[in-house]
């Protein structure tokens, strides 16, 4: 069998059709009011570790890319452009190594903390497929099943795709009804995922000034938070459909937040250092955006914001993947080689911050996540760190619905 297209189906028409308030059934009208933010406890049986993938060989670059987009009307010129990404990397993305160490440093941590339960890894894109990950579960016995998606905000890509694939899957392998999978929530302001941001950029600070002492980093350095663009309709669509972020969604009022508490603990860090230092320039950029020109995906572009850097004084960048958990190749490939040459050639410093990866806290953090729903935490006892959090456990109605492709099923959620 092709390894392109195991395990998945078809993706649905692009025009499906979608009456407008179609979305909300007379159930989900019921159940927005009185349900619960956070979960009961639940005996946990195994862990889904939930991914992106990404191709292993030469060979697997072009199915892999098709497995990304499907019926997502990408143009034949992107493919070609992306695929150049991974081919000059040997046609390996560095994603897989990455979700193999992140399992084994979960693992790790839950024989610390003496917690029984075994991990298993799928991806929605390439090998090893979830579908593979999940039955391999069931046929060691597991019926309840915790996910752990590899996405920290909420969008459709980063959420609700991944309980559709749950959907999807359960009903491929026949299994509705004698597995359940629940996902844990959104963890964009977890203490976790946040204090390597915030390391990564007190350090890119310190190394600056080291490098060039005569560098005011007040007024010549901008911090560029950069995440994933999205078309603005998913964006617009993101979070749950009863509360209202503006104009981006969740997507883009979660991102802005953690990058203002990112901002407000370096500052405090250097001032509890006796580096009074009263503000730093930053924004929120966007990079790898890739559907056609005529759809609005979110802006501005990382690179169109490097090049205006000089005339507005600055001589620095300090670039923060804040939208991702690992230095996939949306990272090596757009930051460190095409957003560290604009800065090149608008003749301004560069430091690109680590994510996440393997960071200790971000992984005890992980763990962390899972045993708040194992144990039912209340809300209050849950780590967040922006006022938009703790995210909550179950999905809301409507919840990172994508307008586009049209209504899928999907689990752990607040959706018929
Ligand atoms: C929000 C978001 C995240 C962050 C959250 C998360 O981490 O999940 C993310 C991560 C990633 N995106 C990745 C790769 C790609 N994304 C693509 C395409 C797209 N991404 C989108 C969104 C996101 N993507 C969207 C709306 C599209 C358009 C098509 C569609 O609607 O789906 C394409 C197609 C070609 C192109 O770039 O156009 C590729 C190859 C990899 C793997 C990297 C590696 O191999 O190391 C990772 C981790
Ligand atoms: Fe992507």
């Amino acid at each position: 069998m092709a390894a392109e297209n195991i395990g998945r189906k078809p993706a649905p028409a692009k025009d499906a059709p979608l009456a407008p308030g179609a979305l909300v059934s007379a159930a989900t009208e019921a159940a927005r009011d009185g349900a619960p933010w956070v979960s009961e406890p639940v005996q946990y049986d195994a862990i889904l570790l939930a991914s992106f993938g990404g191709p292993n060989g030469q060979d697997d670059v072009i199915p892999f890319l098709r497995n990304v987009t499907g019926g997502r009307g990408i143009p034949d010129e992107r493919l070609e452009e992306v695929a150049v990404h991974y081919r000059e990397n040997g046609g390996k993305s560095p994603i897989n190594d990455q979700n193999l160490a992140l399992k084994k440093a979960i693992e790790a941590e839950l024989g610390k903390r003496g917690v029984d339960l075994p991990v298993y890894w799928g991806n929605r894109n390439w090998l090893p497929y979830m579908n593979d990950a999940v039955r391999d579960a069931h046929e060691n016995g597991a019926k309840k099943i915790i996910a752990l998606a590899t996405s920290a905000y909420s969008s459709y890509s980063s959420c609700r795709q991944y309980r559709e694939d749950f959907a999807d899957l359960l009903e491929d392998l026949n299994l509705q009804g004698e597995v359940e999978i629940d996902k844990v929530r959104q963890f964009f302001d977890h203490p976790g995922f946040v204090t390597p941001f915030v390391d990564g950029v007190r350090d890119a600070l310190d190394d600056l000034k080291r490098e060039d002492p005569s560098l005011d980093l007040a007024t010549d350095v901008e911090v560029l938070f950069t995440t994933h663009s999205v078309p603005t309709d998913d964006a617009n669509r993101s979070g749950p459909e009863d509360r209202n972020f503006g104009e981006g969604g969740a997507y883009f009022a979660q991102h802005l937040a953690v990058s203002e508490v990112v901002v407000q603990d370096v500052l405090a860090q250097l001032k509890e250092r006796g580096d009074g230092l009263e503000q730093l320039n930053w924004q929120l950029v966007f990079q790898s955006r890739s559907g056609p020109p005529s759809q609005p995906w979110l802006e501005p572009d990382i690179n169109d914001v490097i090049e205006e850097l000089p005339a507005k004084g600055r001589r620095a960048i300090i670039v923060v993947p804040v939208g991702f958990v690992s230095d996939h190749m949306e990272v090596l490939w757009d930051l460190d080689n095409e957003a560290k040459v604009s800065a090149a050639d608008a003749k301004l410093a560069f430091r690109r911050t680590p994510t996440p990866g393997i960071h200790p806290e971000y992984v005890s953090g992980l763990v962390d996540l899972i045993l708040e729903r194992v144990n039912g935490t209340s809300k209050e006892d849950r780590p967040a760190r922006t006022d938009l959090g703790p995210w909550y456990d179950v999905c809301r109605p409507g919840c990172c619905e994508n307008v586009r492709l049209g209504f899928r099923p999907a689990v752990a959620g607040l959706q018929p």
